[in-house]
């Protein structure tokens, strides 16, 4: 099979950007308006994986993108004791997710799919990350640096936020957003070309 030198990434996330140059992909961004609800009786896990496919397959199917370059999509969400926590509305929504955290150790799912034509290739990671005790007025000054927004769990482990965290397990990369690893792995089953291929 021939190599794609080019991709759409299907994600408005800086970090998503980030890791993809980081790998030496060139790529080229596109939105997504994948409506990240969560459906009754599926589990964390299987709840990633449908969003992160749903991402990718609704950028595919977008008339616009008729060049079917493939398409990489993904999704990270925070679990913890079973539920997904996603990102948070507002500040108070941001300081009563950290509340929740603290002291507690949760689980960051990440799921990346690339598809095209009628392929798909998708890979699942989990990494462990357990938080310190925070008090109350840390989880305020953290709040106020507005770091949290935009972030599942509302916080970001490669900002200020990492100081809240006392130890990981499993891939560093796949908190931010895009395991690195997982994510070369998957570029090479679909044949697209990285700085190392
Ligand atoms: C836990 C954690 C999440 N995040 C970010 C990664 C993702 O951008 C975001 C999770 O939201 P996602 O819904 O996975 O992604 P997104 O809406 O930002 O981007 P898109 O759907 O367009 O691809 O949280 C961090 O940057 N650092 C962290 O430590």
């Amino acid at each position: 099979m021939s190599q794609h030198t080019t991709i759409y990434l299907a994600s408005g996330s800086p970090r998503r950007q980030e890791i993809l140059t980081q790998l030496g992909v060139d790529f080229i961004q596109i939105a997504n308006h994948f409506d990240e609800t969560q459906l009754a009786g599926e589990s964390a896990k299987e709840y990633v994986e449908r969003v992160a496919r749903g991402k990718a397959l609704s950028a595919m199917e977008s008339s616009e993108y008729a060049e079917k370059l493939p398409v990489l999509g993904a999704d990270t969400t925070v679990v913890h004791q079973g539920q997904p926590l996603g990102k948070p509305d507002d500040l108070q929504h941001a300081e009563q997710l950290l509340e929740r955290l603290s002291g507690q150790t949760h689980h960051v799912y990440s799921s990346v799919v690339i598809t095209h034509g009628e392929q798909l290739w998708q890979t699942t990671v989990k990494t462990e990350v357990t938080f310190s005790n925070l008090s109350k007025t840390i989880i305020q000054n953290y709040c106020r640096t507005k770091e949290p927004m935009g972030k599942a769990g509302a916080y970001a482990i490669q900002g200020l936020g990492g100081s809240l965290i006392t130890t990981i397990n499993g891939s560093y990369t796949n908190v931010v957003g895009l395991p690195l690893y997982e994510t070369r792995q998957l570029l090479e089953q679909a044949s697209i070309k990285h700085a190392l291929v």
